[in-house]
């Protein structure tokens, strides 16, 4: 079994819609780590699980300098946003979204 870890930081707003009153509901920014991993038994014909740059580019090209409202049709929590980044990436079973120093979250598909 091969597994591939990609790391990668983004910056990106958000804004929440919650059930309650919050800060989180004003518009606001994170420098986001976003973790990706992904496993296989079996490698492609080029050697690899998936490429680190195609998933860099999955991944980077589609949130880095966006408003994640605009990007994820869920409430853009950590939580959704993880799962939206595993479910963007084939091999994917796990995404870690660390918002702040003491703010993550993990991801695990079934
Ligand atoms: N379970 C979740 N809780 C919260 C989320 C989330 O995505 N999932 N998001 C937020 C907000 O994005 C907010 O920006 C974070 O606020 P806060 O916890 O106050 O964190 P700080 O940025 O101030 O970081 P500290 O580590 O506490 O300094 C809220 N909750
Ligand atoms: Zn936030």
């Amino acid at each position: 079994m091969y597994t591939v870890i990609k790391r990668m930081e983004i910056s990106a707003s958000h804004s929440l819609k919650l059930s309650y009153r919050s800060k989180c509901e004003n518009l606001h920014g994170h420098n986001w780590i976003i973790t990706v991993y992904c496993r296989s038994e079996v490698l492609n014909e080029d050697g690899m699980v998936v490429d680190f740059t195609h998933i860099k580019e999955t991944v980077m090209g589609r949130l880095d300098h966006q408003n994640l409202n605009e990007v994820v049709s869920l409430n853009p929590t950590a939580e959704n946003i993880a799962r939206w980044v595993c479910e963007q990436i084939p091999t994917c079973f796990k995404v870690e979204v660390r918002e702040s120093e003491g703010n993550t979250v993990i991801y695990e598909k079934d």
